[in-house]
């Protein structure tokens, strides 16, 4: 059922998920600066469903690393969902079988949910290698490899997904997927990656999060 999954499953080097993505169906935001794809209705409708269920019985308030005493900066609500739950084991499933990148190597899948005026600001998912909290957030695993984010709703407005630095600006679709590469070709991280969860400005916005690491997550 589900494709062979190759070994570079931590997304590093990126040359073999990046061909994997290359198919119809996967659209390449055009870039030089950034590797980023979109999968339209990448999850079914009563996926999404099951899933904002999921992350609403467990929602807390979200955390920051690196913290810069902006207390604005990341409003929004975050849920971790049990890598034991069947529905996230199928969700990881589809995603291995999409990109090539494997389980083994991600955290656990993680919701957010945005009320009206919620935002994630301006940042990268990759952990600065000379920050306060770079041991304790990576000291087992490795840095951030790939980033793949899934819109589980379509909020009434606002909540798009903004890449400052490429001028790109994706708006909330049920079930579309996002992903990119956190490094540049040679390896390092990619300031370019920069992105900013808008404010929702009507209605509630639900994301599911995978992010890879370079080595075995526990
Ligand atoms: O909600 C979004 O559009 C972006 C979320 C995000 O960047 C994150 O959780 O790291
Ligand atoms: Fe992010």
């Amino acid at each position: 059922m589900s494709d062979p999954v190759p070994s570079s499953g931590s997304g590093l080097p990126p040359e073999a998920i990046i061909a994997r993505l290359s198919v119809p169906g996967v659209q390449r935001v055009p870039s030089p600066k950034l590797d980023l794809f979109v999968r339209r209705d990448f999850l079914p409708p009563d996926l999404c469903a099951t899933l904002i269920e999921r992350i609403d019985a467990v929602r807390r308030p979200s955390t920051i690393s690196d913290s810069n005493g902006d207390a604005n900066y990341r409003t929004s609500e975050t849920g971790d969902l049990s890598p034991l739950d069947p529905v996230a084991i199928e969700v990881e499933r589809r995603i291995a079988a999409l990109t090539g990148l494997d389980s083994v190597y991600g955290e656990p899948l993680q919701g957010q949910r945005y009320a009206v005026g919620q935002e994630f600001k301006g940042h990268t998912d990759y952990f600065e290698p000379n920050g306060v909290d770079y041991q304790r957030y990576c000291g087992v695993a490795g840095n951030r490899t790939w980033t793949v984010m899934i819109y589980l709703n379509q909020p009434e407005a606002g909540g798009a997904t903004r890449f400052k630095a490429i001028d790109k600006i994706v708006q909330p679709e049920t079930g579309k997927l996002l992903a990119w590469n956190n490094r540049r070709a040679d390896g390092s991280m990619n300031p370019a990656t920069l992105h900013h969860g808008m404010k929702v400005r009507a209605g509630v916005k639900y994301v599911i999060t995978k992010w890879f690491r370079e080595k075995l997550w526990g």
